[in-house]
């Protein structure tokens, strides 16, 4: 991967030029930090009150059936039908023989992993936090965080999160970690590399606890656009009951979790209607939440590639990066991993789902398991 100061920027070149005079306002007066609020009307720019499109392009366009399939049905729903309970176990076993646990192969993990330097990557909602109704209160246990802090004491390790860079660090509050944010558009990571300093979209800071690192950027051009995005989508869908907007700085999400069924179309339509506005904006979908980003080629998978080179850890045979997410777009990551035959992807999920991971977790009680065993291993490993 061409990473240099003279490589290609990874905005796609055959996407549309931004139209300027749609963004008109300063970004500087836009904070981006309004997550999920509701933004105040006609302060800075009168958003036009669209009415949503005819529902039927969602209906048509396979949009609805993504949003029904986007996360699996809580336990607590299929349990008062005992004979599904069975029938889901039985599925999930049968599963795990194509994903076996990563916690019952780990003793091959390890034999693979000897005088190999691992790479933790790690994804936030659903793996380091268990999936709630309100993304507000998605908080880690401080037991995952000893964990994950005790890992990071032996092996580098980086969060790769759909949130924004700083939301994330603000739940997990760990120093000693590399963090990407908005899938990967936002990465803090070490400033002593070779790729870093020179590319046109990194700057070096100096963080709060005065430790320099290096910012990439890549979708930087893209911050007033998601700005207005958003703000036109919380005015949009501000009648939805239970709806919620994200701004995740390079990216938006839109939460239908607490939203009836019968409004999704309503939801699926006002973010098809953006869409249609910006075509340099593209959906992708995650658990219950459609999200709205640039369309560049940058994702997880690239994040990871991106990381792995900063460190030093690229192209090398005794490296072996571990990555853990449960949601669609971890997929990006783990198919670098798969592809470049180079680690092992592990998906976090409790039922069956297509995937390009090696292994799986059935939750982050699971994760937090394996996390530790990690330690215990590379203790032993030292001590001996
Ligand atoms: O990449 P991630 O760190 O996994 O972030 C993906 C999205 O996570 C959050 O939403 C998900 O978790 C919420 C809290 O459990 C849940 O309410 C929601 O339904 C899930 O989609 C976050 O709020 C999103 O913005 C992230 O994109």
């Amino acid at each position: 991967m061409e990473l240099k100061s003279n490589h290609a920027s990874p905005v796609l070149a055959e996407t549309a030029p931004i139209n300027k005079s749609r963004l008109g306002i300063p970004s500087s007066l836009l904070p981006y930090s309004q997550q999920g609020a509701s933004f105040p009307s006609g302060k800075y720019v009168s958003i036009p009150r669209k009415k949503p499109g005819k529902l039927d392009d969602v209906r048509s366009n396979g949009w609805l059936d993504a949003m029904k399939s986007s996360s699996p049905p809580r336990k607590k729903l299929i349990m008062d039908f005992t004979v599904e309970v069975d029938d889901a176990e039985i599925a999930y076993c049968s599963w795990l023989i194509k994903y076996p646990s990563a916690l019952k192969s780990f003793e091959h993990i390890t034999n693979f992993a000897k005088n190999k330097k691992i790479a933790i990557f790690l994804d936030y909602d659903g793996t380091l936090s268990p999936i709630v109704d309100d993304p507000d209160r998605a908080l880690m246990s401080n037991a995952m965080r000893r964990a994950v802090r005790n890992v990071a004491e032996y092996f580098p390790t980086a969060i790769i999160s759909g949130r924004s860079r700083d939301k994330v660090f603000e739940l997990i509050g760990l120093t000693e970690l590399y963090y990407a944010g908005s899938h990967g558009m936002d990465i803090m990571g070490p400033a002593s590399t070779a790729v870093s300093s020179d590319h046109p979209d990194s700057v070096k800071s100096t963080v709060q606890q005065g430790k320099e690192v290096n910012l990439f950027q890549p979708a930087k051009e893209f911050l007033p656009m998601i700005d207005e995005v958003f703000r036109t989508l919380v005015e949009n869908t501000r009648e939805i009951k239970g709806a919620k907007v994200e701004n995740h700085k390079f990216c938006a999400s839109v939460h239908y979790r607490n939203v009836d069924e019968k409004n999704w179309p309503v939801i699926a339509q006002c973010v098809h209607d953006i869409l249609k506005d910006y075509p340099r904006l593209r959906l992708t979908h995650g658990r219950k939440v459609l999200e709205i980003r640039p369309v560049i080629n940058w994702n997880k998978g690239k994040a990871v590639e991106f990381l792995l080179e900063s460190l030093g850890l690229s192209s090398r045979d005794d490296v072996l990066p571990i990555y853990i997410g449960d949601d669609k777009t971890d997929e990006d990551a783990f198919k670098v991993l798969k592809e470049g035959n180079q680690g092992y992807g592990i998906l976090v999920s409790s039922v069956p789902k297509e995937t390009n991971a090696f292994y799986s977790l059935r939750d982050p009680s699971e994760v937090m398991q394996f996390l530790k065993s990690l330690v215990r291993w590379k203790t032993n490993e030292e001590a001996n």
